[in-house]
């Protein structure tokens, strides 16, 4: 058939391979996309318009994005004219708004901050540009971003992309909702308490927290900015774990540990990681490289829903499959650490929160939590005894007591031992157990209905922890809710209002997305990694097989 130029039938041809091209390129993995840009078979060009394309549509369903980054296409063409090409190069990368870029305003939900001129471009979007990376937009976060609901006067309420009604996690919800709707290939966020993992478990992409500041955490908007007793730190989340992997590799490098000295000069270990079977057989051999691995899926404060109990119990499976020994594991006291690490996040009594939210419109989903901030001292204690006798609920009466804060600089330094010897006992506990790693619920529940945090934030135990305790930990997506799940809520406990919330909100939550935690300790990156990646490849595998 002869096609004219202009005809109907030639744009239609054009639209059709232009299309067929767009999906090819979204469905290309990690490794496959940077193959082909890095081989020159993909411009960064093309690669930056697709998934801008792409973007732009899930932002259309969940209101994940809150600015394009306006210099992205200018970078492209350079890039693509440049002769060396990072080991990013080509990769667009999407950016938690709380990380500074000259021009773009840093305001982590509060409008307060948004005429503040911010001049210092964050040092991992400068490493991540060095590397060939293009950052492309920028994503939404709660107000205050010390909760998991991604919402706030400015910006609006980010959705779930597998049920618009459903919160996408927080505090990195525009990140979670923007991957996991596949707008984006990687992402960068940040997590003091939870803030990767939740996402990540919510929405369905994969995230690591790293530990001990592995990553530098220079250019962020917080706070409670004064507060180091826990650390918030920043890390990648991407579709996959290789995006994880390359970003990590890419980020610990001597660019980034002279723009901050602060940082730990430990490169990427490539040997914990590497994924080359032969060499993985030779170590697994001659290093009996078989881990033991600790389980839990009720961790002594709420007992994880029913699917997500499954996906521990399912990547247990797996990696007893490969040979690692799965150990039945509880932590220490988490009421004890809860109580460490709202003392800690909210050491001023939430004041440095309530300043700010003064001058800002109060977000619904803060409204409640606000209010018992703003109430004295004496009576949040004696609220948090009834609150505890009508809800039978530990968490919340905890967070009202320690919430109060601190009064004194001795409470401050009772406060860092009280922690140090928190620290002890779990790594007391964990080497006990000698223990590698531990795996456990991503989260205690799946997405909860838009609003509805405040009724459930006792489950942010399962995440707090590993920052109290400066731990790695990775998130990685497993599973789907089955209706089995649902019907498995029969055997559920009913007894607290946490669990009574958990129960009524996971009604209508078939399909959604599910994660598991990897956890490992401080400065194990490599080895959480790895652990992951092997998981995934494991779920690929059986996907595959259940799809021929
Ligand atoms: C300041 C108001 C909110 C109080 C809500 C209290 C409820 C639970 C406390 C902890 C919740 C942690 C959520 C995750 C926060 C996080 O990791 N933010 C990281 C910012 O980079």
């Amino acid at each position: 058939m002869r096609i004219r130029t202009g005809s109907a039938a030639f744009c239609g041809v054009v639209a059709a391979v232009y299309i067929s091209n767009q999906v090819r390129i979204l469905s290309l993995s990690f490794k496959e996309l940077q193959a082909e840009l890095q081989s020159g078979k993909l411009s960064a060009v093309d690669v930056l318009n697709v998934y801008q394309i792409k973007a732009l549509e899930v932002d259309k369903r969940t209101n994940c994005i809150t600015e394009l980054v306006q210099d992205s296409e200018e970078r492209a063409k350079q890039l693509d004219s440049d002769r060396k090409k990072g080991p990013l190069y080509g990769i667009p990368v999407s950016i938690k708004e709380t990380y500074t870029m000259p021009g773009y305003p840093c305001t982590g939900g509060m409008m307060f901050y948004f005429d503040e001129k911010v001049t210092e471009e964050n040092v991992l979007v400068q490493v991540l540009k060095k590397q060939g990376a293009i950052p492309f937009v920028r994503t939404n976060v709660p107000q205050t971003l010390m909760t998991f609901e991604c919402s706030n006067s400015l910006y609006g309420t980010t959705k779930n992309p597998y049920d618009p009604t459903r919160i996408p996690g927080g505090s990195s919800g525009g990140e979670s909702a923007l991957i996991g709707g596949g707008g984006s290939i990687l992402g960068m966020g940040g997590d003091i308490g939870g803030s990767l993992r939740i996402p990540a478990h919510m929405a369905g992409c994969c995230s690591l927290k790293p530990s001990g500041g592995r990553l530098s955490r220079k250019g962020q908007n917080m706070f409670n900015k004064g507060e180091t007793l826990v650390q918030p730190q920043t890390g990648p989340m991407a579709a996959e774990v290789d995006g994880l992997v390359n970003c990590m590799r890419c980020l610990l490098v001597p660019e980034m540990f002279n723009l901050d000295p602060a940082v730990p000069p430990i490169p990427f270990r490539e040997e914990v990681i590497w994924n080359h079977l032969l060499l993985r057989m030779f170590l697994d051999i001659y290093r009996e490289n078989k881990l033991t691995i600790g389980f839990y899926i009720d961790d002594g404060n709420i007992k994880a829903a029913p699917a997500c109990q499954r996906a521990v119990l399912e990547v247990k499976a797996i990696l007893e499959s490969q040979g690692h020994t799965l150990v039945p594991f509880k932590p220490v006291d988490v009421y004890r650490m809860a109580a460490l690490f709202l003392k800690s996040v909210f050491a001023d009594g939430g004041k440095s929160y309530l300043n700010v939210l003064d001058k800002d419109i109060v977000d619904n989903s803060l409204r409640r939590i606000m209010f018992a901030f703003s109430l004295p001292n004496w009576f949040r204690k004696l609220f948090s005894y009834v609150a505890k006798m009508i809800t039978k609920d530990q968490f919340t009466s905890i967070l009202l007591q320690s919430g109060c804060g601190v009064e004194s600089v001795t409470e401050y330094w009772d406060l860092a031992i009280n922690i140090e010897n928190y620290r002890a006992d779990f790594l007391k506990k964990w080497r006990n157990h000698k223990l590698d790693a531990v795996i456990c619920p991503g989260f205690a529940f799946t997405a909860v209905p838009s609003g509805r945090v405040t009724d459930v934030s006792g489950g942010v135990t399962y995440t707090n922890l590993y920052n109290l305790l400066d731990y790695t930990a990775g998130t990685l997506k497993v599973t789907n809710v089955t209706q089995a799940d649902l019907d498995n809520f029969q055997h559920y406990p009913s007894n607290t209002w946490l669990e009574k919330n958990i129960k009524k909100f996971s009604e209508g939550s078939k399909g959604l997305p599910v994660g598991v935690q990897f956890v490992g300790l401080s400065y194990q990156e490599e080895l959480v990694l790895r652990l992951m990646k092997d998981v995934e490849t494991c779920l690929h595998k059986n996907k595959l097989k259940e799809e021929l």
